[in-house]
């Protein structure tokens, strides 16, 4: 079911001729207590579905909004046990697809089978892992499949063609384009070639393509989306949601539309 709640709300978006918004927030940030309030609001913002980010100590894939984001939320004590047990909690008041991002140390820690299955109870439908390759991905897709949680993989902007149909071909939910060769972080601006990359993409992938890193204003939301089914935005909304900007948030969510 969970994954079907992601993909429907993914389709369901496009066939209307519209464009997927995915935010990205850091769990804990402000600490586990606000997460209800986050998730209402970005909800009642119009956005599609929710990557919600698990703290860790060594996140190598973000720029330092995400990473500081991660400190404060580990200097309030989260773990992930702690966000799943709150997830548990919320999860009827949460109508939006949850996405967990983490990287793959605290669902070793945690145990892969307990991890798929808590997932399943906490109502996640689909997780992002940045630190394991498709290759390795077999770890923890059997656990994962049986709680019907979507494993959302990563393209780049140096991935061969052949890689690309490869990574399209196993992602569940969506391919999610990185459109910088770096880390996570807003950026005033974007290679040339962003455009081409996001088509070609397009082009290969059975499952809707959305385009993320560096988007941090409504021109790059709107540019971007309009080569690929929609954009993920991470440090921007992570900045604003921490300075109390909610009517920026709210500008930047209908600039897909
Ligand atoms: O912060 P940005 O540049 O807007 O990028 C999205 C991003 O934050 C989110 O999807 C994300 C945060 N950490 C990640 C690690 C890997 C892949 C993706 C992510």
């Amino acid at each position: 079911m969970s994954k079907v709640k992601l993909e429907n709300a993914i389709h369901s978006k496009i066939e209307k001729g519209g464009k997927v918004f995915i935010p990205y927030i850091m769990a804990g940030d402000g600490g586990l207590r606000a997460l209800e309030e986050q998730i209402l609001f970005l909800q009642e913002a119009g956005v599609t579905a929710i990557e919600l980010g698990i703290p860790f100590s060594d996140p190598v894939a973000d720029g330092p909004t995400i990473q500081e984001a991660g400190k404060r939320a580990l200097n309030e004590g989260t773990t992930l046990t702690g966000v799943l047990n709150e997830l548990k909690s919320i999860k009827s008041s949460i109508e939006v697809p949850i996405i967990l991002m983490t990287y793959v140390n605290p669902i070793f820690i945690y145990g892969i089978a307990r991890f798929a299955a808590d997932c399943k109870e906490a109502g996640v439908s689909g997780v992002i892992i940045p630190d394991v390759p498709v290759e390795e991905m077999e770890i923890l897709s059997g656990s994962l499949k049986q709680a019907e949680i979507a494993i959302i993989q990563l393209a780049t902007l140096t991935s061969p063609i052949e890689r690309i149909k490869k990574i399209s071909s196993l992602s569940e939910g969506f391919l999610y384009a990185v459109t910088v060769k770096g880390i996570t972080g807003a950026r005033a601006a974007f290679n040339v070639d962003v455009e081409e990359y996001l088509e070609e993409i397009k082009a290969i992938s059975k499952v809707p393509v959305l385009a993320g890193f560096g988007i941090s204003t409504s021109a790059h939301v709107e540019s971007m989306a309009s080569h690929c089914d929609g954009v993920i935005v991470g440090s921007k909304i992570i900045e604003l949601l921490n300075n109390g900007e909610k009517d920026e948030i709210k500008e930047l969510v209908a600039a897909v539309k």
